[in-house]
């Protein structure tokens, strides 16, 4: 994979095959494009993603970004059909594949082979969207975030499998797509994920199926707290299923965990000006304080706070490429972008989050330029 013209293919072009497929091509990799949607197929070709793959190509890595229920069969499918490539997943849980592989590989009635198996690599990128299918992908999506690479371990001996050249594939693989490598065993991904990504998905469905019965009023009110914790309510119920329940295990203790502190915090709330109420509620509050400080930043660095300030600009097209222009001829770089309408007005609110320190020359700089500015 270190070189540029080395062949992929991959197999399943939804949100996340389609989104490798446009990095890769970006990055200047010939891409094969397989789907047993001809649509998604075909949407992903459309959208410059790849082009359609046929039998007779050779491949020297085939990515399978299949939904997880096939995912195990599709990789031993790839492994006895290119016998001479690397074959990946990038399936949300780990554990759950390699266990039928390595049944299959150790079953004398099955094709798959332990030989073929030191071929395979199980990953996972650690970015995604809410929204599913081609439609929704990005060659950007990888930039910046961790990709877990999962060699696969003899469950008895613990003698690494796959082979060394496989996982350097597969690394630079993820590094060509601006991702950081994180490598670890399947039991470990399962078991980290169940705290950083299958809770907050609990987490923000909980909350979100609150609002089924809320007042119009009520929700008319909604800010940014609401959207912050709810965004990813969003996502594919069909895709959770299969996750969930192939991790059902590490997700119910943390459960468990949570259970013991809603109870604990309905008691406080039945009476909080019982004697300790407002010390327990403070320090659910501060709990939640210390653990959110430990989420990392871009590239696992700490949490980086940045500074807003807001342009409004006439709600009208090229406004906000022309902001961006001007900010750029500043020479102050974007760190994030929010862009809000004024309601009944026509003027939108382009928020821009940017280091401290450039803050005000920023802000002072737009104003000379003719923008009004806020700061926030
Ligand atoms: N959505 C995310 O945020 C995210 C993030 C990281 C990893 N993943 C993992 O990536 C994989 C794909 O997820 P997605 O979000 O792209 O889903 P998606 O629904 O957007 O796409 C899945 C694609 O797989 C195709 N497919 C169905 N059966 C197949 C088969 N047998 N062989 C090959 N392709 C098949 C579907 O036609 C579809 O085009 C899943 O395993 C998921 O766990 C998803
Ligand atoms: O940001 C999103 O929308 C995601 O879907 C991201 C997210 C995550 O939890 O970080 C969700 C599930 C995937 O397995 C990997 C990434």
């Amino acid at each position: 994979m270190a070189e540029a013209r080395e062949t992929v293919l991959v197999r399943g072009t939804g949100l996340l095959g389609t989104s490798i497929g446009l990095g890769l091509r970006a990055a200047g990799h010939e891409v094969w494009l397989s789907d047993p949607s001809p649509t998604a197929q075909r949407i992903a070709e459309d959208v410059g993603a790849g082009v359609s793959w046929s039998p007779e190509k050779d491949v020297e890595l085939v990515v399978v970004a299949s939904p997880p229920e096939v995912t195990a069969q599709e990789v031993a499918h790839a492994l006895q059909n290119h016998p001479h490539s690397v074959v990946m997943d990038i399936a949300s849980v780990k554990a759950a594949v390699l266990k039928d592989l390595l049944d299959w590989a150790d079953d004398p009635q099955h094709a798959l082979s332990r030989e073929g198996i030191r071929r395979y690599v199980g990953t996972h990128p650690m970015a995604g969207r809410e929204k599913s299918g081609p439609v929704a992908a990005r060659g950007e999506l990888f930039t910046s975030m961790p990709w877990v690479i999962c060699p696969v371990v003899d469950p008895h001996t613990q003698e690494q499998l796959t082979q060394r050249e496989a996982v350097d594939t597969v690394t630079a693989l993820a590094r060509r797509l601006g991702a950081s490598a994180h490598q670890m065993s399947a039991v470990k991904h399962d078991q980290s994920v169940a705290l950083i990504s299958h809770l907050p998905q609990i987490a923000a469905s909980l909350v979100a199926s609150r609002l089924q019965e809320a007042e119009p009023g009520a929700l008319a009110l909604s800010g940014n707290g609401l959207r912050d914790v709810t965004r990813i309510a969003a996502s594919d119920p069909n895709l959770w299923v299969q996750i969930l329940s192939a991790n059902s295990a590490p997700v119910v203790e943390i459960l468990y965990g949570v259970r013991e502190d809603v109870e604990r915090l309905i008691s406080t709330l039945e009476d909080p000006a019982a004697p300790g109420g407002h010390a327990d509620i403070a320090q659910l509050i501060a709990e939640g304080n210390s653990g959110v400080a430990r989420v990392p930043g871009k590239h696992g660095a700490p949490p980086q706070s940045f500074s807003q300030l807001t342009v409004i600009v006439d709600d009208r097209p090229g406004q906000i490429a022309a902001v961006l222009n001007d900010v750029a001829e500043v020479g102050v770089n974007v760190e994030d972008l929010h862009m809000e309408h004024s309601a009944g007005h026509q003027v939108g609110m382009v928020e821009l989050s940017v280091l401290p320190a450039r803050r005000n020359e920023l802000a002072e700089a737009l104003t000379t330029m003719g923008w009004k500015v806020v700061l926030s």
